[in-house]
């Protein structure tokens, strides 16, 4: 293989680059390439036809040596960049590359080149280095952008959620308590090429992450967060003891790259509770992120009661920060957020900074109570599972319907006093206003939110989205 003056190269994992550009941009290029194949080396040496040095890659096989015999790869010139001059044939194979092989020189370039650019960057394994160095398969010597090739760049860069696109894990940050039992890590996740578009991410989208593992091939969904880094996305695991998926990521570093493909809107999967028969036309939500509010132009909620157990709590962060972002832009946008957050101990909440935070800056529009079913002895917010009569309270204690005629601020919201609770639900029914309840956890707990909320008399076919 030969590099001419100013040559790309084409390698069949899909690496190009141009050399002599990569010693114009890359202070010190020159240099490094001088220190790994050991010559003299400036701008003009490529220029300079009677210089191009014959490269010869790493590792050839024998079988593919014998085929490409005519073709000389073993030149007599520049014997002494390649790594291979006491080839001993009775190996058959090389297996280690020493310093100074071209195979390292690219190694060496992609690493340092590349690293600015917003490309992964990984120096390769010996085996990677010694296979990658075989498989060049073309050289380019001129690259212009041609119009098919500028309209073909243009749909490769339109976002097809079924195509799986890399993305490099830029931030780890565990938002969860130094003595919880499973860890919450918040990875967040940019993409490779700056060119490339991130897709909105709106509430109720989720992404599928794709990986093998162990020899398995795993494919799983997680919540993606629009992150306030351009281009940046962030998802926020829980990491099970035994979970594939939840360890492989958290083992992870920062440049690591992983396979998206998405957003994916979870309405499909929810679609059960939208085709009850009892579904008024009027709240029935467009079948597209039904998470959002049809029937306001911003898709904000007027009153938005949010349920969530454990790591169910990545779809309100996604409803809060929607909402939130609107309030900032337009501040006359009045709605109410009110978030149940359930856990079993106190070591198992976890974004308490960012959901604290929020609630700060939120200007009296989020409120957020905390459930433990294990609670601690000083514990002085909502206990036990929930049921009706939490249910009860935390509703009539944060919002009163716009119906003033059939309750008043001063009655007891207790469930003993079923004929309020009536008339609550009445109201709650009757009020002008866009109310939505989101509950997303385990399946257990979402089935008893679900049955507390039909016992109290809730509207669900209407109000109400459990996400399972
Ligand atoms: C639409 C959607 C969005 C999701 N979003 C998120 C998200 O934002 N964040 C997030 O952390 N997860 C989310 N999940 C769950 C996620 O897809 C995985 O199921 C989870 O990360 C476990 O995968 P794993 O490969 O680590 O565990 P697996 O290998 O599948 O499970 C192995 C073991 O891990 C334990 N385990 C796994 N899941 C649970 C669980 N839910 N409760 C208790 N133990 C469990 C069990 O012991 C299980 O036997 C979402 C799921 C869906 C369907």
């Amino acid at each position: 293989m030969r590099i001419a003056s100013g040559a790309q190269l084409v390698v069949a994992e899909g690496l190009l680059f141009d050399i002599r550009k990569w010693i114009k941009i890359h202070p010190g290029g020159a240099k490094i390439l001088q220190r790994v194949i050991g010559t003299d080396i400036t701008n003009d040496f490529f220029l300079d036809t009677s210089n191009q040095p014959k490269f010869t890659f790493g590792e050839i096989d024998q079988k593919d040596r014998d085929k490409n015999n005519s073709t000389s790869q073993y030149s007599s010139t520049l014997k002494k960049y390649d790594d291979a001059p006491n080839f001993d044939d009775s190996k058959q194979k090389r297996t280690i590359l020493r310093t100074g092989s071209i195979a390292n020189v690219f190694d060496v370039i992609n690493s340092s080149s590349f690293k600015n650019s917003r490309v992964a960057t990984h120096h390769h394994s010996i085996f990677a280095t010694t296979k990658l160095a075989s498989m060049v398969i073309a050289r380019v010597d001129e690259y212009t952008d041609s119009p098919q090739k500028i309209q073909q760049s243009k749909v490769e860069n339109e976002h097809v959620p079924h195509i799986f696109r890399r993305y490099i894990l830029v931030n780890k940050e565990i938002v969860s308590r130094n003595d919880a039992q499973r860890p919450v890590v918040k990875l967040t996740f940019q993409v490779i090429n700056v060119n490339e578009q991130l897709p909105e991410f709106l509430p109720g989208d989720y992404i599928e992450i794709f990986s093998h593992i162990k020899g398995q091939v795993l494919l799983r969904s997680y919540t993606p967060l629009q992150s306030d880094k351009d281009k940046c996305f962030s998802i926020i695991i829980r990491i099970y003891e035994e979970g594939l998926m939840s360890r492989h990521l958290m083992k992870q570093l920062v440049g690591f790259e992983i396979k998206v493909r998405g957003p994916f809107d979870i309405s499909k999967r929810i679609t059960a509770n939208l085709n009850s028969p009892n579904s008024s036309k009027y709240y029935e939500p467009s079948p597209k992120h039904i998470l959002l509010n049809p029937l306001s132009n911003d898709g904000c909620w007027d009153v938005l009661f949010m349920i969530a157990g454990g790591t169910g709590l990545t779809p309100m962060l996604q409803l809060i920060k929607y909402h939130l972002s609107y309030a900032n832009q337009f501040p006359n946008r009045n709605f109410k957020l009110f978030l149940l957050f359930a856990n079993e101990t106190i070591s198992d909440i976890f974004y308490f900074k960012y959901l604290d935070h929020s609630v700060a800056t939120s200007n009296g529009k989020l409120k957020i109570a905390y459930l433990l079913t294990r609670p601690p002895p000083d514990w002085e917010e909502l206990s036990g599972h929930i049921n009706e009569d939490i249910l009860c309270q935390w509703f009539s204690k944060n919002h009163i319907p716009d119906i003033s005629s059939l309750i008043s601020e001063n009655e007891s919201p207790i469930l003993e006093n079923s004929d309020y609770v009536k008339r609550y639900m009445q109201a709650l029914i009757q009020d002008s206003r866009h109310i939505k309840l989101v509950t997303c956890g385990p399946p257990l707990m979402i089935d008893s939110v679900e049955e507390s909320l039909n016992n109290i008399g809730f509207p669900v076919n209407d109000k109400a989205i459990f996400i399972r």
